[in-house]
């Protein structure tokens, strides 16, 4: 345990030396930041591919509330990978698959497509790639799809984010996506935004009473909106990683960070 302890003070010092060259004082999140960066360069060479469960983000939100824009950054900046289950659906309709008709209908109507397809299509995708974290982007879309998930795949999520915009920004948003969508019409978002109250709200209530729901204001703009993004999963990565890496007990860890942070 101490030489794992020692192990993580060296990482620190690490991560201290490379920002020592900014000419501005470091804040604690640049510092926890860098500290991410050293322990995935020092875990680097080893081999994670799925010697434990992969580390599953679920993205809710109403249509329009920038879910797909949000993944796109915490890709770049993460290394997650990102599994849209409407893209996923929308490509099963473009490769002509023998369930496209339906999946068109009820994509134009803006209902939800049948549970046990859509989680064969998100947990293919899991299971084909080399990846180690995904962000499942707006799914589940029902308390029914929440279930099937988790039956189906046997695990919840680690975490799940929901983007909280208030309807008249997420209809405008729609209304000038233009992404050529059959479903980015007035009509259609008006039915989307009753079953998201609906249907949607459920899923994310159970995932906060869970205490696994970050709830993120998606008023802003793009950026603004990924510094609140980019705070949770700093942290989340630091003690994720932390605690399997090194197995210190996660008391250890917080006592550490609080040190780090306030230097
Ligand atoms: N913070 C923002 N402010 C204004 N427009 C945004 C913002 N975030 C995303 N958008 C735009 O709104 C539309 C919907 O965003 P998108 O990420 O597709 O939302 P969702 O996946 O939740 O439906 C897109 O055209 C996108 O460029
Ligand atoms: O798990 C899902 C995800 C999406 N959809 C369908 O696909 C549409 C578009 O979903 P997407 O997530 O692409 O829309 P967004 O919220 O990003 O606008 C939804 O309205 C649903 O009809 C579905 O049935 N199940
Ligand atoms: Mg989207």
């Amino acid at each position: 345990m101490w030489r794992r302890v020692a192990r993580l003070s060296s990482l620190i010092r690490s991560s201290k030396a490379s920002l020592s060259n900014q000419i501005q004082p470091a804040n604690g999140l640049q510092i926890l930041e860098a500290f991410s960066t050293e322990i995935q360069k020092s875990a680097k060479g080893r081999n994670h591919h799925r010697k434990k469960p992969p580390f599953i983000t679920f993205v809710l939100g109403g249509p329009g509330s920038g879910k797909g824009t949000q993944c796109l950054k915490i890709v770049e900046t993460f290394g997650f990978t990102h599994l849209s289950a409407g893209d996923l659906l929308r490509k099963e309709i473009s490769s002509n698959s023998e369930n496209g008709a339906m999946i068109l209908e009820t994509i134009r109507e803006g209902n939800i497509v049948p549970s046990e397809l859509t989680v064969k299509l998100i947990q293919r995708e899991v299971e084909s790639s080399e990846n180690d974290k995904f962000l499942i982007d707006g799914f589940p879309r029902t308390e029914e799809n929440r279930q099937t998930y988790e039956r189906v795949v046997g695990a919840e999520p680690n975490i799940v984010l929901f983007f909280d915009c208030p309807e008249e920004e997420m209809v405008k948003r729609v209304l000038s996506r233009n992404q050529g969508r059959i479903d980015d019409n007035i009509d259609t978002v008006k039915k989307r935004l009753e079953v998201f109250n609906a249907l949607n709200r459920p899923v994310i209530n159970y995932y906060s009473g869970k205490g696994k729901l970050y709830k993120i204001p998606a008023v802003g703009t793009e950026d603004e909106i990924f510094t609140r993004v980019r705070k949770i999963f700093t942290s989340l990565e630091v003690l994720s990683m932390l605690s399997p890496q090194f197995s210190i007990p996660i008391g250890v860890i917080l006592f550490t960070l609080t040190n780090l942070l306030r230097r």
